[in-house]
């Protein structure tokens, strides 16, 4: 069985169906007590609740699902008439997150894409009916960050005022995208200093504001 599998039984032996909160508090207990797993976790997640309410988005872009933790922390701030997409390359964890975002409730809420990010982001408008997003949420490969940023640069799926959020930037550490984003112009970008999941360890989130 593997961790994940492991994860995803352990919220369906103890959280709630349909209570989004359980589920997540049942990831972190998993997480802190039992295994580490690359959730952006309770600490780093109370920073991105924050930034989701102060932004409200209607339609949102996740680029790496992993087991659908921040999917799920996300869109259980959502009204019901946002729109969020949330992409993984890796079938059998995004198997596992549609299980777990399914668990939690919230399957008719997400659509999920399990695909190459650089293969579907030039597809979201016509594919996914997406004109630009409201807030983008990067978690996926440290080193394909720059590549989609740009991608979604290229592709017009940012607008004046999109908020970008990047995990990892400390731990594992995103170092080229911290630089592209705080350097390039186009953002105005500023890093939220917190822990690494399930860790006392340092690490952060970037917050980018396109500027159109
Ligand atoms: O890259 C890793 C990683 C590298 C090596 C071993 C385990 C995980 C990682 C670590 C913490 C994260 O929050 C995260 O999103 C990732 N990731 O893969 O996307
Ligand atoms: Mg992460």
């Amino acid at each position: 069985m593997s961790k994940e599998q492991r994860v995803l039984r352990y919220v369906q032996q103890n959280a709630s169906r349909g209570d989004p909160d359980s589920v997540l508090a049942a990831v972190d207990k998993f997480g802190w007590e039992t295994e580490w797993a690359m959730n952006v976790g309770d600490v780093k997640g109370l920073i991105l609740d924050r930034f989701v309410k102060e932004t409200a988005p209607q339609t949102m872009l996740e680029l790496g699902t992993y087991m659908g933790y921040s999917a799920i922390r996300v869109v259980r701030l959502l009204p019901e008439t946002a729109k969020f997409l949330t992409v993984e390359f890796n079938p059998e964890n995004a198997a596992i997150a549609n299980e777990m975002i399914a668990f939690a409730g919230l399957q008719n809420r997400i659509i999920q894409i399990t695909s190459d990010s650089a293969d579907v982001i030039p597809q979201l408008k016509k594919k996914y009916d997406v004109d630009t997003f409201d807030m983008v949420f990067i978690d996926h490969w440290k080193d394909v960050y720059v590549r989609d940023i740009k991608l979604l640069e290229t592709n017009n799926l940012l607008r004046k005022g999109t908020v970008v959020v990047a995990d990892n930037i400390i731990n594992p550490g995103a170092p080229e995208y911290a630089d592209y984003v705080r350097t390039c112009g186009k953002y105005d970008s500023t890093f939220h200093e917190s822990n690494f999941e399930y860790s006392d360890d340092i690490d952060g989130l970037e917050k980018s504001v396109y500027r159109g």
